[in-house]
């Protein structure tokens, strides 16, 4: 491939250079250098039906994407690094294409419908926020870290209202229990401790978000920690030819040490897809104890010399570890049978999306 020399980065402020995209880099400068023409780069900070808020240098703009990417569904969505045709002489822009993807933030559609929906990307780190008392649940803690190890993005475990705890030493370590290597931090969004552990992660360009169930204190950390005006640090300058003045609330933040923050209720709300990846690396223990079942494609139900049963026969694994690890891969199995038929509905050849693990993890149990 013909290697374009890297670019130096320029002034923050050149209104005239993409490296002004908060998160751009080299990477997406080499991906962009193919478009010649009157193209700019650009990144979603909100959707809409129809139309995208993108952040281009130095300015907001709305932008249509084009019938072409309509026409096979490519759709972009917030965090997502746009290729815009600057039409100048009509003074708009038409989004035309994404450029690659780094992160994907994906959820399985509710009810019917078969297509997994991506929510998010180019998420660098996403905080799972849990609290302590009765939403302390280390099954769902489970099921968070699976969906954003499927994500790509790098997870933080967050166990927030720190202050009610009666031993916090011991919730921290029965949380660590189920996190494998992923940090796990102690704060208090309400008296703000600890918050300056969450310092490293919120480097300049990096991308962050944060999932987690109703009444953790989200809000009361995004205020904490954030500011309570982030909406007003996100002010940007309108570009009074193109730009179209738009009230909706933005999803993309711009923090003032030069992170980014993405924050909408798709990700708070966020279920469970075909993340069986990213169940293999929540249950890292499953799955290295598997190299050493008797089948290779065991699936730990009823197989004979089982090394996972065993592991919970043995106390080495708990009980509930091992029923939230199936049910997670039920879940994934049905989700991926979903998109399967949906695919065949729409008369696709192949659909190379279905995870092989899931795949013969739902031949094996006929679920
Ligand atoms: N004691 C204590 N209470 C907290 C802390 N953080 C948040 N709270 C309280 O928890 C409640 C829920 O906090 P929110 O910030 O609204 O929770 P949320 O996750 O945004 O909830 P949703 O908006 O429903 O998603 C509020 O009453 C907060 O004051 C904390 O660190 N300690
Ligand atoms: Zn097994």
């Amino acid at each position: 491939m013909d290697k374009q020399p890297k670019s130096k980065k320029p002034e923050e402020s050149d209104p005239d250079h993409p490296y002004s995209i908060p998160g751009w880099d080299d990477m997406l400068e080499e991906a962009f250098s193919a478009y010649k023409g009157t193209y700019i780069a650009g990144r979603v900070a909100a959707q809409h039906k129809t139309v995208c808020d993108i952040l281009i240098p130095g300015a907001m703009v709305q932008a249509a994407i084009s019938g072409a990417m309509r026409r096979i569904g490519k759709q972009p969505v917030v965090g997502d690094f746009v290729v815009l045709l600057d039409q100048a002489e009509l003074s708009s822009y038409t989004i035309v294409d994404i450029l690659p993807r780094k992160t994907c933030l994906a959820r399985g559609s509710p009810g019917d419908s078969s297509e997994e929906q991506v929510i998010a990307a180019n998420i660098n780190t996403i905080f799972i926020v849990t609290a302590v008392g009765k939403d302390l649940n280390l099954r769902r803690l489970e099921r968070y870290l699976t969906i954003v190890h499927s994500s790509g993005a790098k997870p933080v475990i967050l166990v927030n209202k720190i202050d009610l705890a009666d031993d916090p030493e011991q919730v921290i370590e029965e949380t660590k229990e189920i996190a494998g290597d992923v940090p796990v931090i102690a704060i208090s969004a309400l008296s703000k401790d600890g918050l300056e552990a969450l310092i490293p992660y919120i480097n300049t360009d990096e991308t962050v978000a944060l999932i987690g169930s109703s009444g953790v204190g989200k809000s009361t950390l995004i205020n904490a920690f954030f500011g309570e005006d982030l909406q007003k640090t996100n002010d940007v300058r309108e570009d009074d030819d193109k730009g179209k003045h738009t009230t909706t609330v933005r999803q993309l933040f711009l923090l003032p040490n030069g992170g980014i923050f993405i924050d909408n209720p798709g990700i708070r709300e966020i279920q469970l897809g075909d993340s069986s990846e990213g169940i293999d690396r929540t249950f890292s223990d499953i799955a290295d104890l598997s190299n050493s079942c008797r089948f290779k494609d065991c699936t730990h139900h009823n197989e004979p010399h089982c090394a996972v049963r065993n592991a919970v026969q043995n106390g080495l694994i708990t009980q509930e570890r091992f029923d939230s690890y199936h049910k997670l891969m039920n879940e994934a199995a049905f989700q991926s049978e979903k998109a399967e038929i949906g695919l065949k509905r729409l008369e696709k050849k192949k659909y190379k999306g279905l995870s092989q693990t899931a795949r013969k993890y739902r031949e094996y149990t006929g679920k």
